[in-house]
């Protein structure tokens, strides 16, 4: 049986500068096809972290595998793509010139250029000079210069900060191919909503300590947050609405109550009993901010 190697693997891993220690035993290991979202405020160590995986800087304790060999060396590297935060291309060149650019510092034939960037999607602008794309089109040619050489492990920094919606959305279906083939996505991101759908784990970095990991599943039920009922109320209904559930909040026709995640189910039976009186009922679990800001709160308590 060949068992597939971890693209990245790190165990216990702390990172201090001066006065700062910048990560603390952080153990997070990222699998093929897996997209991992890193969450944290300014200062959290997520940059850290992805130096540290890229072999830019030294840590201090634990350890760190990229393919299972240590960060930095040839083997780590010729697996890793990295696109940073902000991309800077040079303005006159067309999008052909510089994937091709690239390509021949990797010692790859140039012709490739052309392929790469149909897979982002630039087919119809590869002899236009960047200098007249768009942002969304300058971060695709920033995931194609990061998708040479087919990476095992593509690490990515903020990589929709400044995208419109239509543009990030079209990101996240080129993370999903990548993933589809077996390629491990560590991203960094402060836009939680999006990270909630587009990625299978979520690890929280909170003054350099994972405060927490785990699918938006797991992670919701850890922070215990109640979920939001919302009633709309039908003619008429509205004192009996009122006798049930005295807690309730109004507003217009609606009204809202709160439950723990455990009497969801008695809950709506409650509403079920009140019949004709409810003309709708909708239910809004804990956003992923909800949780985020639960979650460091009561690491920072
Ligand atoms: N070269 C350095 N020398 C000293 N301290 C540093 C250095 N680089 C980072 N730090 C400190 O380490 C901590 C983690 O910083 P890091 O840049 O990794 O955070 P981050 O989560 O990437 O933040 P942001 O979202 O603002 O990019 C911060 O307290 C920062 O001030």
């Amino acid at each position: 049986m060949t068992r597939m190697t971890t693209p990245l693997t790190l165990s216990q891993l702390t990172k201090r500068y001066a006065q700062v220690t910048a990560l603390s035993e952080v153990t997070l290991t990222v699998e093929p096809g897996q997209r991992v979202a890193l969450l944290g405020h300014n200062g959290a160590g997520k940059s850290t972290l992805m130096k540290i995986v890229l072999g830019l800087i030294p840590h201090d304790g634990g350890e760190v595998r990229v393919m299972g060999a240590p960060p930095g060396s040839a083997l780590a590297r010729d697996a890793t793509a990295y696109l940073p935060e902000s991309v800077a291309f040079h303005p006159a060149l067309t999008g052909r010139e510089q994937i091709a650019h690239y390509l021949r510092l990797r010692g790859r034939p140039a012709s490739g250029a052309a392929d790469i960037l149909a897979r982002v999607g630039l087919a119809d602008a590869l002899d236009r000079r960047i200098g007249t794309y768009s942002k969304g089109m300058r971060q695709r040619v920033g995931l194609a210069q990061a998708l040479i050489g087919d990476p095992r492990l593509l690490v990515l920094d903020e990589p929709t900060s400044g995208l419109d919606p239509v543009s990030r959305r079209d990101f996240y279906t080129l993370l999903d191919e990548l993933a589809a083939r077996g390629a491990a996505i560590l991203l960094s991101s402060h836009a939680l909503t999006e990270v909630e759908a587009r990625t299978d784990l979520i690890a929280i970095l909170s003054r350099g300590k994972l405060v927490a990991q785990g699918s938006i599943t797991d992670l919701r039920a850890r922070a215990d947050l109640p979920l939001t009922i919302q009633i709309t109320v039908a003619e008429g209904g509205e004192p009996a609405v009122r006798a049930a559930f005295p807690g309730a909040e109004f507003a217009g026709r609606g009204a809202q109550i709160w439950v723990p995640q455990t009497d969801k189910l008695a809950m709506l039976g409650r509403i079920a009993e009140l019949g004709s009186h409810v003309a709708d009922v909708d239910l809004f679990p804990p956003s992923l901010e909800d949780i985020y800001t639960q979650i460091s709160r009561r690491d920072a308590a």
